[in-house]
Formats: C-alpha cells, sequence, structure tokens
C-alpha cells in the first residue's frame, strides 16, 4: 500500500494569509475561562484529579503509584508524560486505568470529570476511554459504559446545580494494538441511543495502522455512525491517508503531521499537497492538542506548533486537551498558551470553538443550537463587557 501524499510538483503556490489585524487586545486569562468552549478530544483516563487517583488507589488497594501525596503525583505524571515519545507517555496510563476498574470508580471519575470542564467554561465535550481497559475487576463491557454514561449524567446535573450548563457525549475508544475493535464498535452502536456518540482507535501509532481494524470501521459505515481515529501524531502522513481514505474517518484525532505535506517557501507562498489540500477541501476536523504534542515530540513549542499556519489557512482546526492530568492542562490553559504564541484574540478563539461544535458527533439542528444560543451569545457577552470595563476606564 503507497501512499499518495507527495506534493503536486505543478500545484499552484497561494500566499499564506497575513494574522489577521489584532485590533482587539488578547483575551485575559479570566475572559478565556468564561468564553463557552467545546471539547473533542479528552480522554477519561487522561484527566483524574490527582487526589481522586490517590483515593481510589487506597480504596482498591492499588500499590503500585509512585506517591500517594496528590500534589507530587500531579508533578509525577506531568514529569512522566513529558518524555519525548508517545509509547512512554502512554506508559503513565497503567496508573489511571489501574484505579478505574468498579462501577463506582468509574462513576466517580467521569461525574468529577464533566465537574472540571464545566467549571473551565466547556459547554460541550466529547470524553474517550477505551472500554476494554477497565474489565480487570470483573465488569463486562457493558457495565463500564453503563457506569461512565450514569457519571457524566450525574456531572452534568451538578455542573446545573451550580449554574453551569454542560452536555457531555462519550466516545468508545478501542485499543489499535489489540483485537477488539469490532466488538467496541459493536459496543458504540447498541449505546448511541444512551449516550456514545462515537468511537475512535487509539494507543501506540508506529507499527499499528489504521487499516488494522477495517472491519470495525466498515461496520459503523454501514450502521452511519460516526468515528474519528488518532492519526498523524507520532507517524506522519500514510497514517493520516489511510484514515481517512481507507477507513473513512470523520475526524483526525491530532491530525497535527499534515503539516509534512505543506510546503512554505521563503517568501511565504505555500503549496500544499493533495492529501493536505483534501483535508482542506473536505474541511475534516483536525483535533490539535498542543500541549501533549510537546510532551510526545510532535512539536517543539506553542510558538512553532503547527497550528499557527493551519488557522491561518483555514483547515477545520480544533483545540483540545487529550490527558489534562498528563499534561496538567485545561481547555483555557491550551487556549492561554495558544493566545501569548500567537497573540490571537476572542474571534480567534470563537473560530475555534465554531469549528469543534460543528465537528461534533451529535445532530446537525443541535450542534447549529449551541453555536447560535450558547457559543455566539456568549462571546457576543464576553466582547460587550470588555467594551463596558474598558471605557469605564477611559480618563474623563
Ligand atoms: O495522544 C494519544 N495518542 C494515542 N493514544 C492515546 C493518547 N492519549 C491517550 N491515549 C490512549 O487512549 C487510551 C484510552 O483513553 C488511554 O488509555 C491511552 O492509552
Ligand atoms: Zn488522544
Amino acid at each position: 500500500m503507497t501512499s499518495q501524499t507527495h506534493q503536486t510538483p505543478d500545484a499552484p503556490r497561494t500566499p499564506v494569509p497575513a494574522p489577521a489585524s489584532r485590533s482587539a487586545a488578547p483575551p485575559t486569562e479570566e475572559q478565556i475561562r468564561r468564553a463557552p468552549k467545546v471539547l473533542l478530544h479528552d480522554h477519561l483516563d487522561g484527566g483524574l484529579r490527582p487526589a481522586t487517583v490517590v483515593e481510589l488507589a487506597r480504596e482498591q488497594g492499588y500499590s503500585e503509584l509512585p506517591t500517594e501525596d496528590p500534589d507530587a503525583l500531579r508533578a509525577w505524571f506531568l514529569a512522566a508524560a513529558d518524555s519525548g515519545s508517545l509509547e512512554r507517555y502512554l506508559e503513565t496510563f497503567a496508573h489511571t486505568t489501574a484505579v478505574m476498574r468498579s462501577a463506582e470508580a468509574l462513576r466517580r471519575v467521569a461525574a468529577e470529570c464533566v465537574e472540571d470542564l464545566a467549571e473551565d467554561g466547556v459547554v460541550y465535550a466529547e470524553v474517550r476511554y477505551a472500554p476494554e481497559q477497565h474489565l480487570a475487576a470483573g465488569l463486562t463491557l457493558t457495565e463500564v459504559v453503563e457506569a461512565v454514561n450514569a457519571g457524566f449524567r450525574e456531572g452534568e446535573r451538578r455542573a446545573a446545580a451550580s449554574g453551569r450548563r454542560i452536555r457531555v457525549g462519550a466516545l468508545l475508544t478501542a485499543m489499535r494494538h489489540a483485537a477488539r475493535s469490532l466488538e467496541i464498535a459493536e459496543l458504540a452502536n447498541a449505546h448511541r441511543e444512551s449516550g456514545v456518540v462515537g468511537f475512535d482507535i487509539a494507543g501506540a501509532e508506529a507499527g499499528f495502522p489504521p487499516t488494522r481494524h477495517l472491519d470495525a470501521f466498515e461496520f459503523l459505515k454501514r450502521e452511519n455512525n460516526h468515528f474519528t481515529i488518532h492519526a498523524g501524531e507520532a507517524f506522519g502522513l500514510p497514517s493520516i491517508w489511510q484514515a481517512l481514505q481507507w477507513c473513512g474517518a470523520d475526524r483526525l484525532g491530532h491530525g497535527v503531521r499534515i503539516i509534512d505535506d505543506i510546503e512554505v517557501a521563503e517568501d511565504g507562498s505555500v503549496r500544499l499537497g493533495r492529501l493536505a489540500a483534501y483535508v482542506r477541501d473536505k474541511r475534516v476536523p483536525l483535533e490539535l492538542c498542543p500541549t501533549s504534542n510537546l510532551q510526545t515530540g510532535a512539536a517543539r513549542s506553542y510558538a512553532e506548533h503547527p497550528i499557527g499556519l493551519l488557522r491561518r489557512l483555514r483547515f477545520r482546526a480544533t483545540v483540545n486537551t487529550d490527558n489534562r492530568l498528563m499534561s496538567d492542562t485545561s481547555l483555557s490553559r491550551e487556549f492561554t498558551h495558544l493566545v501569548q504564541a500567537f497573540g490571537y484574540t476572542l474571534d480567534d478563539l470563537q473560530w475555534f470553538t465554531v469549528n469543534a461544535m460543528k465537528s461534533a458527533f451529535i445532530p446537525f439542528d443541535e450542534r447549529l443550537a449551541m453555536i447560535n444560543d450558547v457559543i455566539k451569545p456568549g462571546y457576543a457577552a464576553l466582547r460587550s463587557a470588555w467594551l463596558f470595563h474598558n471605557e469605564r476606564e477611559l480618563p474623563s
């Protein structure tokens, strides 16, 4: 199988659009937190509160944690995940999946996840996890899904009780090195009326191409269901090409290596290869996760992260957390880093957020309602509050 990823030799060069004019001041951290945000790529087993990991380990007799002090544990996850390799980054999940093996633990972790996202100003999220990694204490796949769903609903209720509206859908992940993807795809399909909005594959990318799981993807397509594929993170264009053209992914988890198919000349003009042009033309959503990419070595710094160019070229780019525990991050923090690196304004934040909402796996009319009734009014309110605040500060 060879990939059609090379630059078209005679593809036209086009100038890179300059960054939009920055008439508005960059948003403050508080504005970023209050801005309504949408999160498409967040792992449930990568987002536990450190204190919860410690408590669950005690309750369940898990003695392998590197430390029982929550602050030290937070620092440990960040340092251990900051390895420059996806494989070593993934080793840290052994500790979180180890404590997520009872229905109560899964329900608690899921509910806290929703509370934490709501507190961060997330109004819609798709949170993923691999049910096959939570069976060690005897739960069935269905029991795992039911426990997590119950936790998500509980989290939504608790958030609403404290005045924060959030909606969360689950994505069921199959591990790409394992052989249960068809079963997990069937599980996702069976639960689509009860909170599971799609499917994903994750895990080490090199050596485990998405085409190993074609039967799962073909099943989901026949069922008119949705899926995203982790691709183009640790491995480059062939992985993205397979995910799209062989497997039919609706979105790309990361997809950041699409940058390898974009050539920027010294005069600033750009040329898209055929694959990059396809991704942009077809509006394929990219679930970009800046901090995670720095940790696994997929990007060197925020300022050099491909998201800057992809945003200017108007790819369907979205901003995501990947693993809030391993990256010690939140969606607001990801946006704060991007504001610092690229001078983004509230308009840019709204653009990323609308991109994400358009790319969600819930029905079109519900996405539209979120955009028109929640996201746009939320940003408009922030802008007018900002104007009002600044006018009051003008000298009289
Ligand atoms: O960035 C990533 N790339 C690939 N796999 C990942 C990433 N983050 C987490 N997981 C994997 O997905 C599983 C289910 O949530 C996690 O246990 C972890 O192994
Ligand atoms: Zn991921």
